[in-house]
């Protein structure tokens, strides 16, 4: 099989792909992959560590305001059609699946002009643009929650497979998780991350609370700041607190998430959607805190549905600061039945199954007549 993968911007969009991608490879090693992404997007510095060849085109992302920035993207969408189609034509796919982000609009469109099978993939509860704009040409729309298919009206064909990183999470070794981070497998871990760029209200809070956490026995904080923001929440916790405390472990980024997961007894999060279904699926509880920044506050939607089903408790942005979270921290930290509860709830709500079903779909795809 040859498989065009694009998406991107945020790890949200590019992880997806690769656990696709990685799905394929188990099945067969003669299976082919080449990724299409921006150069400005997080995947042209991802997927090559992933092992993945990657190749770009040029593309920016719609205002929704009337602005003269869009005649460009309009523009830029075009040429990144006709650059797309030249890449498609050497490759040779036998299916191109784009997973959400701006970069995947020409790539997917080319494929469906081309008269080449389209997947696309929603990871969440309320659609993105560039996707809702795909539905109408792609051949398979595979959705992430249950219920969003009617999201999608003008889809040919629409599927609920969930997130295949929910698959990949289920393989990782937590041993690895724990010696990666340098912490002893006797202790517990507490993992706050903003999503795959940081977030500086998250970070804000971090070093606020900063210097309570001794006070919880046998855990360990793991404090994922985002590249952008590593330097400063580093050097203003240390500030602080005058040392580095042991049990307290400051990373711009984590590339073995899946371990890191697997080692996580409480993450403190975004509510972006891979995430939750890599959450979910290894079933950990969540104190969620959604950006508010994100095309139709989608992200308190995913986390509201988390929340509504005890898996997760929600701090909305204008309510976090240091106090609030670690309230809630040691709310969920020192209550073993409570932990036990919003982890049961929470995987009830995976779908460790998400690739296989998308695998599947695939070779549907490409077989039929
Ligand atoms: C601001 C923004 O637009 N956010 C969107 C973006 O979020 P974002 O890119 O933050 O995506 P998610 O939170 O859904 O997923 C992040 C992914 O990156 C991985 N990871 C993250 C940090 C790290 O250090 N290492 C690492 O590997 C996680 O394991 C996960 O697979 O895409 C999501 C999926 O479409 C959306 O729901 C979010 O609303």
């Amino acid at each position: 099989m040859r498989v065009v993968l694009t998406g991107g911007g945020t790890g949200g969009h590019i992880y997806p792909a690769v656990a696709i991608a990685r799905h394929c490879e188990a099945e067969s090693t003669s299976n082919a992959f080449l990724y299409i992404g921006s150069e400005k997007g997080l995947e042209s510095r991802l997927v090559p560590q992933e092992n993945l060849p990657f190749e770009s085109i040029d593309i920016t992302g719609f205002r929704r305001k009337l602005s003269l920035d869009n005649v460009k993207t309009i523009m830029r969408f075009f040429k990144g059609v006709t650059r797309s189609k030249k890449l498609l034509s050497q490759f040779k796919p036998d299916i191109v699946i784009g997973t959400g982000g701006y970069v995947c609009g020409p790539v997917v469109y080319a494929a469906a002009k081309l008269g080449i099978p389209t997947m696309i993939h929603e990871q969440n509860a309320i659609p993105g643009l560039t996707n809702q704009f795909l539905s109408r040409y792609a051949d398979s729309v595979a959705v992430s929650f249950e219920g969003s298919e009617r999201s999608f009206p003008k889809a040919k064909r629409v599927l609920y497979t969930g997130n295949p990183r929910a698959t990949t999470v289920q393989s990782a070794n937590r041993e690895r998780g724990f010696a990666s981070l340098g912490i002893p497998m006797d202790s517990k871990i507490v993992l706050i991350t903003g999503g795959s760029r940081g977030a500086k209200a998250i970070n804000q809070a971090m070093i606020g609370m900063a210097e309570k956490l001794g006070s919880l026995e046998d855990v360990h904080f793991v404090y994922v700041t985002g590249e952008l923001y590593f330097e400063d929440t580093r050097e203003a916790v240390r500030s602080k607190l005058g040392t580095m405390p042991n049990h307290l472990h400051i990373v711009p980024y984590v590339n073995n998430m899946p371990e890191v997961l697997a080692a996580t007894s409480l993450i403190v999060n975004r509510a972006g959607a891979s995430f939750l279904a890599e959450i979910t699926s290894l079933g950990i509880p969540s104190v969620l805190i959604p950006s508010p920044n994100v095309t139709n506050n989608h992200q308190e939607a995913n986390a509201r549905q988390l929340e509504e089903a005890g898996a997760s408790r929600m701090i909305l942005e204008k309510d976090l600061n240091a106090d609030t979270l670690f309230q809630r921290i040691t709310e969920i930290m020192k209550n073993p039945e409570l932990q036990l509860a919003m982890s049961k709830a929470s995987k009830q709500l995976g779908k460790p199954d998400s690739a296989a079903v998308i695998v599947e779909e695939i070779h549907r795809l490409i077989t039929r007549p």
